[in-house]
């Protein structure tokens, strides 16, 4: 995934003047300082450390502005004034104080650093007076504004080049995240994260990371279903979800996350010895008997199941593959979790050689590895290139959860929050992605509304939450979708 954008990209693109972006972004950090300290808060001057290029050009309208509005500041650049070239050159002279030498001693007095060493231009690991400056930041403990992303951090990708990063209290970027701010470590190191609109329409966007996407509803509400009076439940589609004898309750999760997110009928089918348990479960819940190959194919002859879930519960193992490869052979919308990505393991082109309809794989970590061992990169870069290697939709889970298409798009999931890694979530993830392919959404949108949806419901029930607890808030959510 090469950079998201640039600035000389985004600004050629707007046709705005890049001078004009800086000042800017120089101001919405201005802006975002303020806010976070007011005046008179911060023990000390605000010193602002500026780097060799446009990030360090923001660096010198943000000391200029403070400077402006009687703020005590001071600021430090790394490399020669007369260096400075193009837009940051530009501010640079309009900076009226004194530029002092970047180095550690310059720390002393100062109540908040402003970070506009290295911003997207980062481009190996930060050594010499910025690394030793960076690392004197981080002893002091002193608070930090980042411009852009914290030095040290890659914005493509969140990985940190090198070892030093100074972890910033608030990070200010511009038009929206990079994936860096998203992904881990970056999330991590950036703290509270401001996107700024500096001037550049979402349309020049589209144009400069067409496939980068912030996993929100405007991804894909348009594929929202619609529920009028004369809606019935046969509008819904129906979800066929297989269960399995012992771990009875992942399968049980996912029905009722499928029922929760609309699917009009949600049938499960599992093994005789289970269905006592699955039936008492949910009355809404339609429990078949026979969830082997034989009773499967049976089955699948009725075209009204629509979207097909296998996986949670179901053990790994040959039978598993069979029923997996006989839910594909459908043809009809299918997602694939847990025991059903595992049973692949050892043989993942049979699996990718099933798929013939739409797919939504939705391996955690170490299922990922197991299916696609030879992938390397960021997150992003391995999902992305998962779905292409499949021909399935990729949803990498974890708290910085991505999801990739085959076409190239993908999205970052921002609305996980911590309490989400408990047992079972997984299994309401990919019920939730079930009932929304149930209702028409495609592969793509359904496993990002899914993802969102999932997060939403965690952050409407908040810490302290168990899996069981997710699927009826989405009520709630869903009316405000509605709206
Ligand atoms: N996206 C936008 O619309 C805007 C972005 N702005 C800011 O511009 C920077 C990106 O500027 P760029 O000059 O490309 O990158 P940097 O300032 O990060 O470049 C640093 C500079 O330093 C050199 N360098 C790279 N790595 C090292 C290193 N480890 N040690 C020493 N020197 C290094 C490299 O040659 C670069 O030239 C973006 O982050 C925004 O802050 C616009 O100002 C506003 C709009
Ligand atoms: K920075």
């Amino acid at each position: 995934m090469e950079a998201c954008y640039r600035a000389d990209q985004a600004a050629a693109a707007a046709g705005v003047p890049g001078v004009r972006l800086m000042e800017n972004a120089g101001r919405a950090v201005f802006d975002a300082l303020r806010a976070a300290w007011p005046l008179g808060t911060i023990r000390g001057d605000v010193l602002v450390l500026c780097g060799p290029g446009n990030n360090g050009g923001d660096g010198f309208v943000v000391a200029r502005l403070l400077a402006e509005a009687g703020w005590p500041v001071r600021l430090g650049l790394l490399g020669a004034r007369e260096a400075l070239k193009g837009d940051a050159a530009h501010h640079a002279a309009r900076w009226r104080g004194a530029v002092a030498t970047l180095a550690p001693g310059l720390l002393e007095g100062a109540g908040l650093v402003v970070d506009a060493l290295f911003g997207a231009g980062l481009a190996r690991p930060i050594e010499g007076m910025a690394a030793q400056t960076l690392s004197a930041i981080r002893e002091r403990k002193l608070p930090v504004l980042a411009v852009d992303v914290p030095s040290g951090l890659q914005g493509d990708s969140g990985t940190v080049l090198g070892e030093v990063v100074a972890p910033a209290n608030v990070t200010v970027t511009f038009f929206r995240p990079k994936p860096g701010h998203v992904l881990f470590p970056g999330r991590k190191f950036c703290g509270r994260l401001v996107v700024a609109d500096i001037g550049i329409p979402e349309s020049v966007l589209a144009t400069i990371a067409p496939q980068l996407h912030r996993n929100q509803p405007p991804l894909w509400l348009q594929h929202w279903p619609q529920r009028t009076a004369e809606s019935h439940k046969y509008h819904f589609g129906h979800a066929l979800l297989l269960g399995g004898a012992e771990m009875t309750g992942a399968a049980r999760l996912a029905a009722r996350a499928a029922l929760r997110v609309g699917a009009g009928l949600v049938s499960l089918a599992a093994p005789s010895e289970a269905l006592a348990v699955y039936q008492l479960s949910s009355p809404s819940l339609i429990v078949l008997q026979g969830s082997d190959p034989r009773s499967l194919a049976r089955r699948l002859q009725d075209p009204r199941y629509n979207a097909l879930l296998i996986g949670p519960g179901l053990g790994v193992g040959e039978e598993t593959s069979e029923a997996a490869e006989a839910l594909l052979a459908t043809g009809r919308a299918c997602v694939l979790d847990a025991d059903a990505l595992s049973s692949f393991a050892g043989a993942p082109s049979r699996l990718f050689g099933a798929i013939k309809g739409p797919a939504v794989l939705t391996p955690h970590d170490g299922e990922f590895a197991r299916l696609f061992p030879s992938l390397k990169g960021d997150r992003l870069q391995r999902a992305s290139a998962a779905a292409r290697e499949s021909g399935a939709v990729v949803l990498l889970k974890g708290a910085d959860a991505v999801i990739a298409a085959p076409d190239g798009r993908a999205a970052l999931v921002e609305n996980a929050p911590p309490f989400l890694a408990t047992a079972g979530t997984g299994d309401v993830l990919s019920g939730l992605i079930v009932g929304l392919l149930a209702q028409g959404l495609p592969a793509f949108e359904a496993a990002a509304a899914g993802a969102w949806l999932l997060g939403a419901a965690a952050e409407q029930f908040g810490p302290g939450l168990i899996s069981e607890d997710l699927p009826d808030c989405l009520p709630a959510i869903r009316a405000a979708l509605d709206r």
